[in-house]
């Protein structure tokens, strides 16, 4: 890829992006330039990739094609209103930041700027991210392409909507903490059982992540995958009526509809 890419702000997000596309080769080290207040200026970051750690917000979006901005949604406004005026008219700016639409990006940065949309997660760390896409109708289908192509060195990508992003928050933004819930409750009880705590984190995780693993690669319904653990008259029924008497899935809906609906409120804001 000949693009140069930016990253203003790499830290848990941004340095995930950085780190999987610098893994993937898609991108050499010297096409990449950075910036965050927490390096100091010149620290060698992957050194052995030779990427640019530059003084500036500003000297990154006048060096890059493709800009990621990965700062915390209270500060994205001043850092876009600090770079507008360095942007080339064909640089494409990546939001990931949530609560924050392509509007309030475009008052910013002008409203022929490209501009798209990422709703990341942190699986992103270890290469197994799930990213919404949306861009603005300024970027073409090849410009979409190439950032598809960026994001799938972090993991599996789908385009969406911008008005569907709020929903992708629920599912994939902030459900991971949902999950991590889970996997230490189950861990729990499994403790209670007599199992030791480290093992009983193994046996939980594998557990979840290979469940989604078989409901990926199948393709089944997930109601058929677990009548397929509920042996009739067997262990795991017993543990399914007690979380359908728990309001163990109300519960779920509960919680991603709460992320919908402050990240709604985040939005109109
Ligand atoms: N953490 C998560 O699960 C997810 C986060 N996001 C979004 O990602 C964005 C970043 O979040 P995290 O990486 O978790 O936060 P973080 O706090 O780990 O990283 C933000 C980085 O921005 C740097 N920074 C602060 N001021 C700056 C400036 N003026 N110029 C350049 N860099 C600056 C900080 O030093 C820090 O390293 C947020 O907008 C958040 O909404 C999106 C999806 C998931
Ligand atoms: O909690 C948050 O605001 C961010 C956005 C999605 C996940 N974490």
């Amino acid at each position: 890829m000949e693009q140069r890419i930016g990253f203003i702000g790499i830290g848990n997000m941004g340095n995930a992006i950085l780190q999987g596309i610098l893994a993937s080769n898609i991108v050499p080290g010297t096409q990449i330039y950075v910036y965050d207040p927490q390096l100091d200026k010149g620290q060698a970051l992957n050194q052995s990739y030779s990427i640019n750690n530059l003084e500036s917000a500003r000297d990154v979006a006048r060096e890059s094609d493709i800009v990621f901005i990965a700062v915390k949604p209270n500060i994205i406004v001043d850092v876009l209103n600090d770079i507008q005026k360095e942007l080339k008219k064909n640089t494409i700016v990546i939001s990931i930041a949530a609560g924050v639409t392509i509007k309030t990006i475009a008052k910013c940065v002008g409203y022929e700027q490209k501009i798209v949309r990422v709703m990341p997660n942190t699986p992103a760390l270890v290469n197994a991210a799930m990213c919404s896409i949306t861009p603005n109708t300024e970027v073409t289908d090849e410009e979409l392409t190439i950032v598809e192509s960026l994001l799938n060195c972090i993991g599996a990508t789908e385009i969406v909507p911008e008005y569907l992003i709020d929903a992708v928050v629920g599912a994939s933004g902030s459900s991971p903490a949902f999950v991590f819930m889970f996997i230490e409750a189950l861990a729990d009880g499994a403790v209670k059982g007599g199992l030791a705590r480290k093992q009983a984190y193994k046996f939980a995780a594998q557990a979840v992540l290979g469940s989604a693993k078989l409901l990926l690669e199948t393709g089944k319904h997930p109601g058929e995958l677990k009548d397929m653990v509920c042996s009739p008259a067997g262990t795991t029924i017993e543990g399914v009526q007690m979380l359908e008497e728990k309001g163990f899935r109300a519960a779920i809906l509960d919680a991603v509809e709460a992320a919908i609906k402050k990240s709604k409120d985040l939005s109109e804001k």
